[in-house]
């Protein structure tokens, strides 16, 4: 049984269709990732899957529950998130932080057990930043801060983790450790991931599946091999390329030419 559908999904800022009719299934367990142009429509597609937009009813359903009728706090304990932009405001330390994951587990003026502490040190073991713990959430670099937001939704042991262009503030040592530890929660703890990403070979290494998006429709959805292809690069990102397998992983990696000819 797929344990989320998106089923005809539109939407529109004022005039402007950014979302035309999406249909598409994910099957629990997998590390999906989501690719398409600048401003094709994946952040608003991931904020209707959040309900941070309200979707139409009847065009998201996480293991047959229609996501429009959901409360925020049983939305918090479904899906978690790794937004594209993570700045903190507040002065909070970075356990802090990462505790505020458990909060959809908490009635009113509870405080967080042991159980719950035990549940963030794992995740920011995981994610290595326990290391900050004490530091204030505001001294951290960009990327540092990414990795203590993923462990925050670690915390929220969701069945769905949606990431918004996680690795683009990361060096490639932590993009690597970024998609490992995902694909790792994927393999262990049947997770199911859906992430955006614009790194094509970043994607086509850690992905079960792909979805290429282009002006608010699905182009494709399959295997990395299924949906990175020649065509679909030029077509989509009006790019032309070769694509040869990767020595070692043998998934399909894409080297860039030059921009496609108009015609
Ligand atoms: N709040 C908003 N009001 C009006 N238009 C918006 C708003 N947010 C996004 N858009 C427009 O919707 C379109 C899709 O935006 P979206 O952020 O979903 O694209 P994206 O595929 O995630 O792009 P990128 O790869 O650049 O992050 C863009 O044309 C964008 O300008």
């Amino acid at each position: 049984m797929s344990d989320i559908t998106v089923e005809n999904l539109h939407w529109k800022y004022g005039d402007t269709t950014i979302l035309d009719g999406l249909t598409f299934k994910v099957e629990k367990g997998n590390f999906y990732s989501i690719l398409g142009p600048n401003g094709s429509g994946k952040t608003t597609l991931l904020k209707n899957m959040l309900k941070i937009l309200q979707p139409q009813a009847n065009s998201i359903f996480i293991s047959d529950t229609d996501v429009s009728v959901l409360s925020a706090k049983d939305m918090a304990k479904k899906v978690a998130a790794v937004p594209q932009e993570t700045t903190v405001d507040f002065d909070f330390s970075t356990l802090d932080i990462v505790m505020m994951g458990r909060a959809p587990y908490l009635k009113r003026f509870q405080v967080e057990s042991e159980k719950d502490l035990a549940l963030a040190k794992r995740a920011m073991e995981m994610t290595n930043t326990w290391q900050f713990k004490d530091k204030s959430i505001k001294t951290l670099s960009g990327g540092e801060r990414q990795r203590v937001i993923v462990a925050r939704a670690i915390v929220q042991q969701t069945e769905v983790l949606l990431l918004d262009e996680p690795i683009s503030h990361l060096d490639i040592h932590h993009q690597v450790e970024l998609l490992e530890t995902v694909s790792y929660l994927c393999r262990k703890e049947n997770l199911t991931v859906i992430a955006v990403l614009h790194d094509i070979n970043m994607a086509s290494q850690y992905s079960d599946f792909l979805v290429l998006i282009n002006e608010g429709k699905i182009q494709s959805i399959g295997t990395v091999e299924d949906v990175i292809t020649k065509e679909a690069i030029q077509k989509v990102y009006k790019t032309d390329c070769c694509i040869i397998k990767n020595p070692i992983t043998k998934k399909p990696h894409i080297i860039p030419i030059g921009k496609a000819s108009d015609n």
